[in-house]
């Protein structure tokens, strides 16, 4: 279980996260929130490439700067950016990350098979990279994330500019995980979240609006409605508001 407790951090004077305190447990949560909310800096925070000013975040109880490599390994991310290479194949690559991840060399080519079958991509694997769909190099970074099975897996806008049919196909997949470890995913694609989210956080200017299961968000905020009415309401007021302001 991950616990963050009151964490700040603001660069150069610009409070980014302001006060974040949440409890990430097993299952899918979705983090949502509009551009600048702070979601990258929090998962960069619970990724520990980025300290906070104040504030600690806790894996088990344990502060995880104390935990060091042994926290890296509980650890799966999956970044926005797609550095991928195009000219080494699927096998190529997820071996290189896992050498990168110090699985043992022995382990290494049943670790890529095993995690190339989660994410339905064992007949491409020794395709190039280069001639994957963008679906295909999507699962391909999941199966990244997967390499030596971490219990704590963060996902930054795993469905962006995907297909529909590739859309319900990631979206599948991180529920299947989630069903043994704890998934965090990061999206501006609301109903991609919805069904498979049992916990929903939504920040706005580095602080928690509301967070909850999304039927629990969409009785208390718009109800009858679905998650991505309760995020307009949420958050739409403050555009309104900014550009009423801009007219004045
Ligand atoms: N390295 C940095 N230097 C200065 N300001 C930064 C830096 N990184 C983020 N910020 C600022 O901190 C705030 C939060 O940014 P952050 O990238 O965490 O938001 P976000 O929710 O991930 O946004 P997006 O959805 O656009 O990726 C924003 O106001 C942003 O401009």
């Amino acid at each position: 279980m991950l616990k963050l407790c009151e964490i700040r951090k603001s660069y150069r004077g610009h409070l980014a996260l302001d006060g974040v305190s949440l409890l990430l447990q097993p299952g899918v949560t979705g983090l949502l929130g509009p551009n600048g909310a702070g979601k990258s800096t929090l998962m960069n925070i619970l990724t520990d490439n980025l300290l906070p000013d104040s504030g600690e975040v806790l894996f088990d109880g344990i502060p995880i700067r104390r935990m060091g490599k042994a926290y890296r390994r509980l650890l799966g991310f999956t970044p926005q950016q797609q550095g991928l290479y195009d000219d080494f194949t699927g096998r190529r690559f997820l071996s290189y990350m896992a050498a990168l991840k110090e699985i043992p060399r022995k382990d290494i080519g049943g670790e890529v098979e095993r995690t190339a079958g989660l994410v339905n991509l064992s007949a491409e694997l020794d395709q190039r990279i280069g001639a994957y769909s963008g679906g295909m190099k999507q699962r391909l970074l999941i199966a990244q994330a997967v390499l030596g099975d971490p219990r704590l897996l963060i996902f930054d806008e795993p469905t962006a500019g995907l297909d529909p049919r590739e859309r319900v196909r990631v979206r599948q997949l991180l529920a299947s995980l989630a069903q043994e470890r704890t998934v965090l995913v990061a999206t501006h694609v609301v109903p991609d979240i919805e069904s498979i989210a049992d916990n929903v956080i939504l920040l706005k200017s580095g602080r928690i609006t509301a967070s909850g299961p999304p039927e629990e968000l969409i009785g208390r905020y718009a109800p009858g409605a679905t998650l991505e009415t309760v995020y307009m309401q949420l958050f739409d007021k403050e555009v309104e508001s900014e550009c009423a302001q801009t007219e004045e």
